[in-house]
C-alpha cells in the first residue's frame, strides 16, 4: 500500500455530522472527560489520539451512548448528530447503534455463520422482507468490508474460523449492515498483523466515501495514514483537533508537540 496516497486525499466534503458541546464524562467521582467541544465532519475519517487513560475511548463511547452500558458513568452536554440530540429522552439507544455502527478493538464476530453474523442486524431491526432481500444486503455488506471474495463459498461456515483479519472484516461488515452513517472504531487493527491492518486501513479509508469514521488509534503512523482529522486528547480534555497534517507537522500547543514526538505517553 502506498502510504502517503491516504493522508494527500484532500477532505472532499465539509459538512459537520457530529456535533459535541461541553460534554463531561465522569465514572464516579473519575472526571474523565473535561468539557469538550468538536465538530466531527461528514465522509471524513476522524482519528482520536493520546496517551493511555486519556479519555479516547470515553468520549468514542459517548457517539453512540455506550456509556449508558456503564452502571458508574455519567455523561453531560450535548451530543448532536445531524442536528439532533442523541441524548434526548425519545431516543431509543438501539435504534441509534444501528446508526452509528461499533468496530472494538479486539474481533468479535458472534457464534454463528458468516451469513448470519452480518444480516443480524438487518433481521433485528426489519431491514428486509424477504430472504432475496437479506441476501442482497449480506452481500453487499461484505463486498463493503473488501471480504466477499474470500467468503462467498462458505457463507455458511462459522464466522469464528476465519483469520483475525478476515474477523475484523467480518465485523465491519456487520456494522455496515444497518445501513450506519457513523462508523466508530475502537483500534481496530491492534489485534492484527501488519498485513491485515493495511487491508483495513485500506477498507478505512474508502468506507469515508459513505460514512463519518472515527478512530481510536495508538499509532501515530496509523492515524497519518487513514485520517484527514485529528484530535488529540490529554487527561481528559480535546486539547487539538485539526487537519491531520498539520498536527503532526505544525501542532499549536506544546502538549500536542510533545506527543506526537514522543516525549509524553
Ligand atoms: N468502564 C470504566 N469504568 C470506570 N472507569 C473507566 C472505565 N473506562 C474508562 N475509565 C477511566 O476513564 C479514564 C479514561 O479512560 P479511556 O479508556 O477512555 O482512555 P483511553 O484514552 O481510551 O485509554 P487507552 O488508550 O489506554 O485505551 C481513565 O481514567 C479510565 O480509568
Amino acid at each position: 500500500m502506498n502510504d502517503m496516497r491516504l493522508t494527500e486525499r484532500a477532505v472532499d466534503q465539509e459538512t459537520t455530522k457530529i456535533t459535541a458541546r461541553k460534554v463531561q464524562v465522569y465514572y464516579g467521582d473519575n472526571h474523565a472527560i473535561k468539557n469538550v467541544d468538536v465538530d466531527i465532519a461528514d465522509k471524513t475519517v476522524t482519528a482520536f489520539i493520546g496517551p493511555s487513560g486519556c479519555g479516547k475511548s470515553t468520549f468514542l463511547r459517548c457517539i453512540n451512548r455506550m456509556n449508558d452500558t456503564i452502571s458508574t458513568a455519567r455523561v453531560t452536554g450535548d451530543i448532536l448528530i445531524d442536528g439532533e440530540d442523541i441524548y434526548d429522552k425519545r431516543v431509543d439507544p438501539v435504534q441509534l447503534r444501528a446508526k452509528v455502527g461499533m468496530v472494538f478493538q479486539k474481533p468479535n464476530p458472534f457464534p454463528k455463520s458468516i451469513y448470519d453474523n452480518v444480516a443480524y442486524g438487518p433481521r433485528i431491526h426489519g431491514l428486509s422482507s424477504n430472504k432475496a432481500d437479506l441476501d442482497d444486503i449480506v452481500e453487499r455488506s461484505l463486498r463493503r468490508a473488501a471480504l466477499w471474495g474470500e467468503v462467498k463459498d462458505r457463507l455458511a461456515a462459522p464466522g469464528t474460523g476465519l483469520s483475525g483479519g478476515q474477523q475484523q472484516r467480518l465485523c465491519i461488515a456487520r456494522a455496515v449492515a444497518t445501513s450506519p452513517e457513523v462508523l466508530l472504531m475502537d483500534e481496530p487493527c491492534s489485534a492484527l498483523d501488519p498485513i491485515a491492518t493495511a487491508q483495513v486501513e485500506e477498507l478505512i479509508d474508502e468506507l469515508r466515501q459513505n460514512y463519518s469514521v472515527v478512530i481510536v488509534t495508538h499509532s501515530m503512523q496509523q492515524a497519518a495514514r487513514v485520517s484527514q482529522r485529528t484530535a488529540f486528547f490529554h487527561l481528559g480534555h480535546l486539547v487539538e483537533y485539526g487537519e491531520t497534517g498539520k498536527i503532526f507537522t505544525s501542532p499549536e500547543d506544546p502538549r500536542t508537540e510533545s506527543y506526537i514526538s514522543g516525549r509524553i505517553g
